[in-house]
């Protein structure tokens, strides 16, 4: 089987970013789009930050089918939205980090606004502090299907930019390519914290 050449790099990002515990005990799932009809995505169960290229799997965009019959993330319906939704879209990480956890609850609304922050420069497109980076938070399901069905329509009237947060779950986030993917789970990952930081003290 021939796979994407981005897969090699998805694998050195997944490293990374277990490394850093963004995909603690089996947490998290990676894919990369080979083209307009398939992706491959880290087969579910397993720990995410010592993932091999043999660890991903063939998934139909279309119909979250994987012909090699072996059992794709459990949030496969997530990727494939992205991928269906967003040609542009190459690459997509998803991350139970803290910040993404907590944050995701401490906040009631609809969506998580950011600003103030130089980082947010750190997201392609944006190019000053004083604008407002929105991040949709969609409330945690264990019924994958039904959970891509709220997101879908959130994004048909509402075209998500980067990523959305589920709420006490964790982040999924996207790009152009596995680097900008990762740039933005990065950068995303910084603002919570620093919003997390900002919240806890301007409470005191
Ligand atoms: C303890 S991880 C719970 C499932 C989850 O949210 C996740 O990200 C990993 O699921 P997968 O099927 O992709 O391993
Ligand atoms: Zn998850």
């Amino acid at each position: 089987m021939t796979y994407p050449l981005q897969l090699p790099v998805l694998v050195e990002a997944c490293h990374w970013l277990g490394a850093k515990g963004w995909a603690p005990a089996t947490g998290g799932n990676m894919s990369v789009r080979e083209n307009a009809d398939w992706c491959w995505l880290s087969e579910s169960g397993k720990d995410k930050g010592s993932l091999t290229v043999d660890d991903f799997l063939q998934v139909e965009i279309a119909t979250d089918r994987a012909p090699s019959g072996r059992k794709p993330s459990a949030e496969t319906g997530l990727h494939t939205l992205i991928y269906r939704l967003y040609p542009e879209a190459n690459a997509v990480l998803h991350v139970h980090t803290v910040n993404a956890t907590v944050l995701s609850r401490v906040e009631k609304l609809a969506t998580l606004k950011l600003t103030g922050y130089e980082m947010q420069k750190s997201l392609s497109g944006q190019t000053s502090h004083l604008d407002t980076v929105s991040i949709p938070l969609f409330d945690n399901d264990q019924d994958i299907p039904a959970l891509a069905r709220r997101i879908e329509i959130y994004a048909r009237q509402t075209p998500l930019s980067y990523g959305f947060l589920l709420r006490g779950h964790g982040l999924t986030c996207w790009g152009r390519s596995v680097a900008e993917a990762r740039r933005h789970l990065e950068g995303l990952e910084f603002l919570f914290e620093c919003e997390m930081q900002r919240r806890l003290l301007e409470r005191s």
